[in-house]
């Protein structure tokens, strides 16, 4: 079975941030995602992490304004400056977090730029941005997310973001493959693990029911078999990344609101036991 992680941007919503850490341990977690590090002094992650035997394995370069509705820079012509502070302070946290990879948020296209104008931009960002991760030792990820969630979003499609890393050829910048937004925006995942898990592309996969985005036994995909897929792929490719349970808990900022909605987990471990 996968390796999974807890993302704490979504998962324990009833605890402070730093509280999160010991929760997702004591669930049985190996690893911790959460969107951006950036409120905490990375002294103090590390912290949390080494007390309790946690991995880190993704988070987010910084995303702009998101306060103010921004979900990234790099599509953003005039923006490259502060995409390449964002990238630095990264990178600086992920040094100090020891962890492998970055993910980098496209951005949403202003309705005023060609989609070409925006493209050249992406792409000429992310080869900056893989040139200095790699110097760093770090993946770097980009994320195709659906419109209803994220209307306007530059990075929809797997064919799209492939296609990107393909034509960069940076053998560190990698594709994150939200199963979520995939059912979403396309629909035949396993398929598509089929298809991009043997690319050595695909840096990090993550899973939430569809479509509330809650536990992933809530919804129309069916995980169990999701997992079969990823094992069996896995073991004919040697595809060793992590599953990040990105997704909202069903009952909410309630006491354990999160660890009673963990059978999904305890019955893909029970799978592999
Ligand atoms: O929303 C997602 O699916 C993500 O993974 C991003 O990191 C946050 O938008
Ligand atoms: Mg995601």
């Amino acid at each position: 079975m996968p390796r999974f992680a807890a993302n704490l941007s979504m998962l324990y919503p009833e605890l402070d941030f730093l509280d999160r850490f010991d929760a997702a341990a004591k669930d049985g977690f190996a690893g911790v995602e959460y969107l951006f590090p950036y409120a905490f002094p990375a002294t103090e992650i590390a912290a949390r992490l080494k007390a309790n035997g946690l991995k880190q394995v993704l988070f987010n370069a910084p995303p702009g304004n998101w306060d103010g509705g921004e979900r990234g820079l790099a599509c953003l012509p005039g923006r490259e400056g502060e995409f390449r502070d964002g990238i630095a302070k990264a990178l600086d946290y992920a040094a100090a977090l020891d962890c492998p990879r970055v993910h980098v948020m496209a951005g949403l296209l202003p309705a005023s730029l060609a989609r070409e104008t925006g493209k050249a931009t992406y792409v000429e960002n992310l080869r900056w941005a893989a040139g200095e991760a790699a110097k760093a030792g770090r993946d770097l990820l980009i994320e195709p997310i659906n419109t209803r969630d994220i209307p306007g979003f530059f990075l929809n499609r797997q064919d799209e973001a492939h296609a990107i890393v393909e034509a960069i050829g940076a053998s560190n910048l990698k594709v994150q493959f939200d199963l979520y937004h995939c059912q979403i925006v396309e629909g035949d995942v396993a398929m598509k693990i089929r298809k991009y898990l043997p690319t050595g592309r695909v840096g990090h996969i993550q899973i939430a029911g569809v479509p509330e985005r809650h536990e992933p036994d809530i919804g129309e995909l069916n995980h169990p078999y999701l997992f079969k897929v990823i094992d069996e792929v896995s073991a004919q490719c040697g595809w060793d990344g992590w599953v990040g349970g990105e997704y909202r808990p069903a009952r909410g900022a309630v006491p354990n609101g999160t660890s009673d909605g963990l059978a999904w987990l305890r019955a893909a471990k029970a799978l592999s036991a």
